[in-house]
């Protein structure tokens, strides 16, 4: 399938539809559990290729990862991760490749993390000077992986710095890895931001939370600095709620459609900060003038093809760090509309402006979408292809990175496609 043209429903979309567990929790359980010594048993987790990669990658290093149904993972190590006998190929799966790339230091031997030709241009250089900072021998002479780590057995204690500006991934990288710091040593990791600046900081706090659900003791002594003891971890079962990026398109297929799709969790439920997407999306096609982007930046492609159809103009502001997502999504998605409509979006620096049109509703203009093989690009322009006659999603897989299942749950709720 290297194509997909939606048609349009002409009817509003209702009924039930789960998204799938959460990729960012699935990934940090099935590390933590891979360092842990025991078995944990992880439910309603993601299968994707995402939590593949990282599955796959435990595996090479001597953790058992069993797949008892479609969405448990049960995960038993020894406490130890083992030097693979090749690299570790983590695609473009970025919370596996930064998480791992601290965790392997903790492993006595050499590993390589690498990636797909799209992880190889997201940058890792700050964490990898982290790591050093830390005597830690680790190299990316790219900046991006591969990155090489010659681990003697254990993180290391001290105080590190690191600039999240680009990631947040890094810091949550440096915190999990942190427990794993010798115990004899009875000296704890300090992780300190240099800058009080950090997009998406509620990642750092889903990562303090799985932490401390397998046993780490971790403390935020203030805003920029967390303290972690060299507890190691603790094999526990552990339950992944829903993703909540990928429940933003099927909010966004609600209020678009005038329907009512019921997703199984209240979107204050959810502790992912791509939840506070939902109030704009309710706002809909009421939007605000301007929305800050920064902590819900993977909801900005849908709340950005939302916006092609609310009744005034977007500025999308504090997305910066999208261009180094699995694309550059900022020029995607500008891209992607101005296909649709020239004139639609423009870029001003790194903010994004969508010229919006109530009136594209019920046109058909058709346009290949570009999906520069993101599935957060492919999955925020079907629901374009919802209002708008044409629409056709190029390398429609892709959408394999986090939610499978995506095309199947658009079908369930009455959606047809042309190949
Ligand atoms: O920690 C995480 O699980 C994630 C952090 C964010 O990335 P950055 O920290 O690189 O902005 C987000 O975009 C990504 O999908 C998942
Ligand atoms: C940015 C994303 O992924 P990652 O950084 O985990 O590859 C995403 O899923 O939108």
């Amino acid at each position: 399938m290297e194509k997909l043209t939606i048609l349009p429903p002409g009817h509003p979309l209702s009924g039930h539809v789960a998204p799938p567990g959460s990729k960012s929790i699935t990934n940090r359980a099935l590390l933590l559990a891979g360092l842990a010594k025991g078995t944990s048993r992880l439910t309603g987790a993601l299968k994707s290729d995402d939590t593949r990669y990282m599955a796959e990658a435990l595996r090479a290093m001597g953790v058992t990862v069993e797949e008892p149904d479609a969405t448990t993972f049960v995960v038993t190590g020894s406490g130890q991760l083992k030097a693979p006998s090749k690299p570790l190929f983590l695609g473009n799966a970025g919370t596996a490749t930064r998480f791992l790339t601290a965790a392997v230091a903790s492993v006595n031997g050499t590993v390589v993390v690498d990636g797909d030709e799209h992880m190889r241009k997201r940058p890792i250089g700050p964490l990898v000077a982290a790591l050093k900072s830390l005597g830690i021998d680790a190299e990316a002479p790219t900046g991006c992986p591969p990155v090489t780590v010659k681990g003697n057995g254990h993180f290391a204690y001290g105080r590190v710095e690191i600039d999240a500006g680009l990631s947040s991934q890094y810091v949550s990288a440096l915190l999990m890895a942190a427990p794993l710091a010798p115990q004899g040593a009875n000296a704890p990791v300090t992780v300190a931001l240099t800058g009080t600046e950090i997009g998406a900081r509620g990642y750092v706090d889903l990562t303090l939370d799985a932490m401390r659900a397998f046993g780490a003791k971790v403390e935020q002594l203030d805003n920029a600095t967390w303290r972690v003891e060299p507890t190691g971890y603790t094999a526990v079962d552990f339950h992944i709620e829903p993703d909540a990026s990928a429940a933003t398109y099927l909010w966004g297929a609600e209020v678009l459609t005038g329907g009512q799709i019921d997703i199984g969790t209240p979107a204050r439920d959810f502790t992912q900060p791509d939840a506070k997407a939902y109030d704009v999306i309710a706002a809909f096609p009421h939007m605000p003038a301007v929305i800050d982007g920064s902590q819900m930046q993977d909801a900005i492609p849908t709340i950005a093809v939302l916006a092609a159809f609310n009744e005034t103009p977007v500025r999308f502001v504090g997305i910066a760090n999208l261009r180094v997502k699995e694309c550059d999504r900022i020029r995607a998605v500008s891209t992607g509309l101005n296909n649709i409509r020239e004139g639609l979006a423009t870029e001003e620096g790194d903010d994004l402006i969508v010229s919006s049109d109530p009136a594209l509703a019920g046109q058909t203009l058709p346009a290949e979408i570009d999906t520069f093989a993101d599935h957060r690009i492919a999955m925020s322009f079907a629901l374009a292809g919802l209002k708008i006659g044409g629409i056709t999603i190029l390398d429609p897989k892709c959408v394999g990175k986090t939610y499978p299942g995506y095309w199947d749950a658009l079908g369930s709720l009455g959606v047809a496609y042309q190949q």
